[in-house]
């Protein structure tokens, strides 16, 4: 059988490759030849980059028509390019930017697509991945038809992997004239937070109602600066609007898999639980001895949180 072809589509945040991008790498690795689709202005760095994470070629188009205009220039070029090579596979993160082009692009050519999902193989000539509902059910869903196959996969799923190659560069010629864009991007705007990237912070100290009110998040930022963590939330408290969305863990939210989660006043709704569960170890603060949080937590502390947590930052700061 012939090598099957992995394409990645990457994106970039302030000029380097996201990491759910090299995550997507490791996984095209393991299921055949893995490319990076990669259409934005780049440099060497950036080409360096993906061929260290296993892309032996990128596609690159490095025309500014992909930051001028949102994501028609890009399914455009994606489409062309797909006729012209028939890929087997293309991998898609779970990023905003993503879903639009990834379902302009489906639209585009009648395929399927398998979202959400945390693996994928190759059974036979079927593509399989695993799909979790919530944090209780997982799937196995196929896709049948023609390849190439669309799956978007999400972040955590797959490490990354450094791997020390180098990627040959094939440029992409630009698809569609800018005068028939509709979308353009108007203004970029990064959004200011303190501490470490949620998705990327090795702690997270997390909160819901059972803080009270909005002005006690403080507490839980005060022990994230003394643990070089970040800090997140229940759906629930950012429904009320104590803090942003950008804070949320679960289902409806970010994945996180750090090394320690401390769940303070989180009941460990399954829709919680789907988005943080993969934590390394987990210490839970609840003054409900039976909450559902205690059942997957390595450390339950049955109290006050809004006495606990104080205590806990005195302590690691005199240390
Ligand atoms: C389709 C769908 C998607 C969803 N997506 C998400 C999602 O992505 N993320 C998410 O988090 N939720 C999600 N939810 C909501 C989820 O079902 C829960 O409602 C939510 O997680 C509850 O948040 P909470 O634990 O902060 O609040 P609660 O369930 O109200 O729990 C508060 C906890 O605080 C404890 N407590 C109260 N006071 C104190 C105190 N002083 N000290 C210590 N403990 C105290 C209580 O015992 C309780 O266990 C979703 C729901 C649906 C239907």
């Amino acid at each position: 059988m012939a090598t099957r072809r992995v394409w990645v589509w990457t994106e970039l945040t302030d000029g380097a490759p996201q990491r759910p991008s090299l995550e997507l790498l490791t996984a095209a690795r393991g299921l055949g030849e893995a490319a990076a689709v990669l259409l934005a202005p780049a440099g060497a760095e950036v080409i360096a980059t993906l061929g260290a994470h296993g892309a032996a070629v990128v596609y690159h188009g490095d025309d500014a028509i992909y930051t001028q205009y949102a994501v028609e220039p890009q399914v455009a070029a994606l489409a062309a390019l797909i006729a012209a090579e028939a890929p087997d596979l293309l991998l898609f993160p779970s990023t905003f930017t993503a879903r639009d082009v990834l379902a302009r692009l489906a639209g585009r050519l009648g395929a399927g697509v398998i979202a959400n999902a945390t693996s994928v193989r190759f059974e036979g000539e079927r593509l399989t991945a695993t799909v979790p509902y919530a944090g209780a059910y997982q799937a196995s869903v196929t896709l049948e038809g023609s390849a190439p196959y669309l799956v978007q996969v999400r972040p955590k799923a797959y490490p990354v992997e450094p791997v020390g190659g180098q990627a040959e560069v094939r440029p992409v010629a630009t698809a569609l004239d800018p005068a028939s864009c509709r979308v353009r991007v108007v203004e970029t705007v990064p959004q200011v937070a303190e501490g470490p990237n949620l998705e990327e912070a090795e702690v997270i100290v997390a909160g819901g109602r059972g803080l009270g009110k909005a002005e006690n998040f403080r507490l839980l930022e005060e022990l994230a600066r003394q643990l070089g963590g970040a800090v997140g939330a229940s759906r629930a408290v950012v429904d009320a609007g104590w803090v942003p969305y950008s804070y949320q863990i679960g289902q409806t939210g970010k994945t996180v898999k750090p090394n320690l989660y401390i769940a303070c006043g989180i009941s460990g709704a399954i829709q919680h639980l789907a988005g943080m569960k993969g934590s390394k170890h987990v210490i839970a603060i609840n003054q409900d001895p039976d909450a559902a949080i205690f059942e997957i937590a390595d450390l339950g502390v049955v109290g006050d949180v809004l006495t606990i947590v104080p205590k806990l930052t005195e302590r690691l700061a005199g240390r």
